[in-house]
């Protein structure tokens, strides 16, 4: 029996930092990582990717702030469901082109999905979700005042405008997401973390204004479908201790226990690596067999084992 991975990459490896977010742009980013993630069809690794959206969403909140006057604005949901079609479409593409090249024949679906959060989560209260471009303290700041943006530095990368992200409950579209996978598709799902959705009391969803994170919302829909493997793919290698210190040294196995330590400790940031080290263990603790943290460039390596991070039961 094929096992199942659920792979998420961020949408900082759609649009790089530095990059407009043009398409051409993000095209030819996908296609390197496509040419990766054949690799792990060719194992015999059946796939769901899940990817980020942070640059994409927050341009397409600035086209809506400067267009308001001409055409309707959308709620941030809506947009959300843009960013899915939008790299979905991409990431279709140039998937089903390099299986192609390659002779291999496997259907790639790309599935408008969404995700249940409780609208009362304190986060809603509490703006943590970077998103759009960066910017320098000077412009963010201006920004802030001028426009009421909520910004924040990004893991030393600059600064960026942050939304409300809820913890995410429920992937809606489970089922079709399991019947699809378990028929021979490759399944690109809850894109950009999925569209956040409210239960109402007569059963009805609704969307809510929110960016979910696509490594809560990766390893949500991994347990829900019974993945053996998370796959967190990222700028680096692997995780490393004392990152950016003289003392940083790289990790290629964490136990569920270390993992938890070592967050405690503060080695792992909550804007970045914290999230992915908190997905990994989730999926283990619910009955996932490994989750993986390594690079983009060296994905097939990383489930090969060679290298990137794991994290396991014990
Ligand atoms: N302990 C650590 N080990 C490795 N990377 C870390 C660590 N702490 C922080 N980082 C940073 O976290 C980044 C990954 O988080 P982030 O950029 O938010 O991911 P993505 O946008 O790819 O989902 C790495 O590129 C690295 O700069
Ligand atoms: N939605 C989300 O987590 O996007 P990024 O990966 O781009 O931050």
């Amino acid at each position: 029996m094929p096992q199942t991975v659920v792979v998420a990459f961020g949408g900082n490896a759609i649009t790089r930092p530095g990059q407009k977010g043009t398409f051409e742009e993000q095209k030819t980013n996908v296609q390197e990582t496509c040419r990766q993630l054949v690799e792990l069809v060719r194992q015999g690794y059946r796939l769901i990717l899940t990817h980020g959206n942070g640059p994409q969403v927050g341009n397409l909140l600035i086209k809506n702030e400067l267009a308001r006057d001409v055409v309707p604005a959308m709620p941030l949901d809506v947009l959300v469901a843009n960013t899915q079609a939008s790299i979905g479409y991409i990431i279709q593409q140039c998937l089903s082109f390099e299986l192609a090249r390659q002779g291999l024949k496997v259907p790639v679906v790309s599935l408008v999905t969404q995700v249940v959060v409780d609208p009362g989560d304190p986060a809603f209260y509490n703006p943590t979700k970077p998103i759009g471009p960066f910017y320098s303290e000077e412009e963010a700041k201006r920004l802030a005042k001028e426009k009421g943006y909520k910004v924040v530095e990004d893991s030393n990368r600059g600064w960026r405008r942050v939304v409300p992200s809820p913890q995410p409950l429920e992937i809606v579209e489970k089922e079709a997401i399991k019947a699809l996978v378990e028929a021979g598709v490759i399944v690109i799902a809850a894109g950009g973390g999925g569209i956040p959705v409210a239960l109402r009391p007569d059963g009805s969803l609704e969307g809510v204004e929110a960016v979910i994170d696509k490594d809560r919302a990766a390893r949500l829909l991994a347990n829900e479908v019974g993945a053996e493997i998370l796959f967190l793919l990222t700028e680096v290698d692997q995780v490393y201790l004392d990152y950016g210190r003289p003392t940083q040294r790289p990790v290629r196995r964490l136990t569920v226990a270390e993992a938890k330590k070592y967050l405690q400790e503060g080695q792992f940031p909550p804007g970045s690596m914290g999230p992915k080290i908190e997905a990994a263990i989730s999926f283990v603790e619910g009955g996932g067999e490994r989750a993986i943290i390594g690079s983009l460039a060296r994905a097939a390596e990383a489930i090969a084992g060679t290298s990137g991070t794991a994290i396991v039961a014990a």
